[in-house]
């Protein structure tokens, strides 16, 4: 693992725009593709600025999500509505190169349907993302894994949905563990001091929190923070 330390989230911004162009040319150029997986909430504030600064192929990206809220697209609580109205008008991107959940379908059908998808995009069940774009919360869950949720210790599936989640929207789809650890790189970008005691008691205490159980087996893990994210550690 390696911790990234910059002064502001102007300079998270950026480091985060450098991450992203050289592993997204390093995988074009090895394997054609880039296959990288979103998250919601602040990770789509700090894509918004760092996506324009980055130098790529754009037509060879495969987007999908790392978790998705179960609710119309244009719900404000859609991950991918969000994308839809802050990123794409700014980014040369099309939407068809989105893996998105199906609509007007319960959690479990959308995680079904999004799993037949992935397996479609990755041509088989080995989902290998290259990139794994990581948001924490205060509570430290990551994508849609909550403190104390049995989804934690899921190891078979590799979507899950639930629909007991702590934050709302309740109804929620996510990639679990074994998709998660096994992608090429995962970046948690985190910037602010609300976040801080809580790095702290992942990075430095080693508390078992969802956060904390993010380690790619054969891939790389990166925490890029702000002065204020890296207070206590
Ligand atoms: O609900 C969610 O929360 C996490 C963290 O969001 P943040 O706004 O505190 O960064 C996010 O990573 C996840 O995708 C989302 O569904």
């Amino acid at each position: 693992m390696t911790t990234i330390k910059v002064n502001d989230e102007q300079e998270l911004i950026n480091k985060l725009a450098s991450y992203i162009e050289k592993i997204s040319n390093d995988s074009i150029y090895n394997r054609g593709k880039f296959y990288v997986g979103l998250s919601g909430g602040s990770v789509v504030k700090y894509l918004k600025e760092s996506l324009p600064k980055v130098d790529t192929e754009w037509s060879e990206w495969v987007l999908a999500f790392c978790d998705e809220r179960v609710v119309p697209e244009d719900n404000e609580d859609s991950t991918f509505g969000t994308y839809k109205k802050e990123l794409l008008p700014n980014i040369p991107l099309k939407e068809s190169q989105f893996v998105t959940i199906k609509q007007g379908v319960t959690a479990k059908e959308a995680a079904d349907d999004y799993t037949a998808k992935l397996t479609k995009a990755f041509g088989g069940d080995d989902f290998k993302f290259d990139l794994l774009l990581l948001g924490m919360g205060p509570d430290g869950h990551t994508c849609s894994l909550f403190p104390g949720h049995p989804l934690l210790e899921e190891k078979d599936l590799k979507v899950a949905f639930i629909t007991d989640s702590p934050k709302p929207p309740p109804e929620r789809i996510t990639l679990t563990y074994p998709t998660i650890n096994n992608a090429r790189n995962c970046i948690f970008a985190i910037s602010g001091s609300g976040k801080a005691d809580m790095i702290k008691r992942i990075l430095k205490d080693k508390e078992d929190l969802p956060a904390g159980r993010v380690k790619p087996g054969a891939g790389a893990l990166y925490w890029i923070l702000d002065e204020g994210a890296a207070t206590h550690l």
